[in-house]
């Protein structure tokens, strides 16, 4: 398996740097005569780039899509639909001074130990630019999930510590970190703010909440349709929890509180988050994600360099104070490929 391509029977795989020429990717696998078109990626994208919102980096990328292959008149062929986004703004020298200096939180240190090699200019394959391939596949993905009316939502329920009061799903994509609660949103802009001004980053939640998922995705031992999705929500940079459900509240909770009596109408509570024993149930799957604070920042911090020497930095350049919202489409797009996957290999009987 590579490291760098993510499902079994809808395949996804990403290439390129933050600071390289470009980011892309190949989808492969994906039925033919599905709806695709450049328009219906760059959506995807725009809710992502970098340089808008608040707390976002000011680094200014448009994230132009090209869709190279796999798509004749509108449609999928069938074949690797190819992409490519190209890079237009990396600014390579804010990061000359950091060129023998592991960052605190970042993936300088662990790249070091595994390759024996620094590409010192940005995170890299670590940056949460990488995430831009990701997105763009899971576009295509949702085109296919469409089609079975399967619709993927993921919103923020929690910033800085402040947690949203109520979970208001229409019109997300619209309000301010996707929010959850748009009540909340002055509340977290002021959290930003003065995290900011102290030179610090901060973190938060987001739920990841999918309806129109029939009864029946998922495999009934090691790919449990929940084991994959918290691969694939964990594998974005960032993420240090995954839940389904009740998630770890369910540890506090006694068997009667916690199990979904059925009935002829349905199961009367969803403290499963859709999923028992790795397959669907057919309620809304729910998964939320836990987002560590950024860890570039501008303030003072202890470190080593590559000769293992004591060292101080205080990291400037242009970094998010916060992954929300920018990492929300990115969840959204991973939990659309786990689930696209899941729906073509239940259907093929793999
Ligand atoms: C959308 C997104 C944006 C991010 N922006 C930054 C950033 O501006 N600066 C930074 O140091 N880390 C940023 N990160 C976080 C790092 O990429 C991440 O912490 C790093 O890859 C280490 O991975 P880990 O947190 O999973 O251990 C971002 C992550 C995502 C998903
Ligand atoms: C460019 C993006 O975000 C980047 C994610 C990132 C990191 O270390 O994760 C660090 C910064 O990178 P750079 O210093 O190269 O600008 C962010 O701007 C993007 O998401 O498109």
């Amino acid at each position: 398996m590579s490291g760098n391509t993510f499902g079994t029977i809808f395949r996804v795989t990403t290439f390129g740097e933050s600071h390289g020429p470009g980011l892309g990717g190949i989808v492969d696998g994906c039925p033919a005569g599905i709806k695709l078109d450049e328009a219906i990626i760059q959506k995807a994208l725009d809710r992502r780039k970098p340089g808008q919102g608040y707390g976002a980096t000011s680094r200014k990328e448009d994230d132009k899509v090209s869709l190279l292959s796999g798509v004749f008149q509108g449609k999928t062929t069938g074949t690797p639909i190819g992409f490519f986004v190209a890079n237009t703004n990396q600014r390579s020298g804010d990061y000359s001074r950091l060129k023998d200096i592991y960052r605190p939180g970042h993936g300088d240190y662990t790249y070091d130990a595994k390759y024996g090699f620094r590409d010192y200019r940005g995170g890299g394959r670590s940056s949460g630019r990488e995430t831009v391939a990701r997105v763009a596949a899971g576009a295509i993905a949702q085109q296919v999930l469409a089609r079975q009316s399967i619709r993927v939502m993921a919103y923020t329920v929690e910033l800085g510590g402040i947690p949203a009061r109520e979970t208001i799903l229409d019109q997300i994509e619209t309000r301010p970190f996707f929010a959850a609660d748009p009540d909340m949103v002055a509340a977290w802009e002021e959290r930003i703010d003065t995290v900011r001004k102290q030179g610090d980053t901060l973190g938060g939640i987001v739920e990841i909440r999918v309806q129109g998922v029939p009864a029946g995705l998922g495999e009934p031992v090691f790919d449990k349709l929940d084991a994959c999705l918290a691969q694939g929500v964990m594998s974005v940079g960032a993420v240090k929890g995954v839940s389904v459900g009740a998630g770890f509240e369910a540890a506090r909770m006694l068997g009667s509180e916690n199990n979904d009596p059925l009935s002829p109408e349905g199961f009367l509570s969803n403290h499963a988050g859709g999923i028992l024993a790795g397959i669907s149930s057919g309620q809304d799957i729910l998964v939320r994600a836990a987002i560590k604070p950024i860890p570039s920042i501008a303030r003072k911090q202890r470190t080593i360099d590559r000769t293992n020497q004591e060292q101080t930095i205080c990291i400037g350049g242009r970094h998010d104070i916060c992954a929300i919202p920018r990492v929300v489409p990115v969840l959204k797009a991973m939990v659309a490929l786990t689930l696209t996957d899941m729906l073509l290999r239940h259907r093929a009987g793999a």
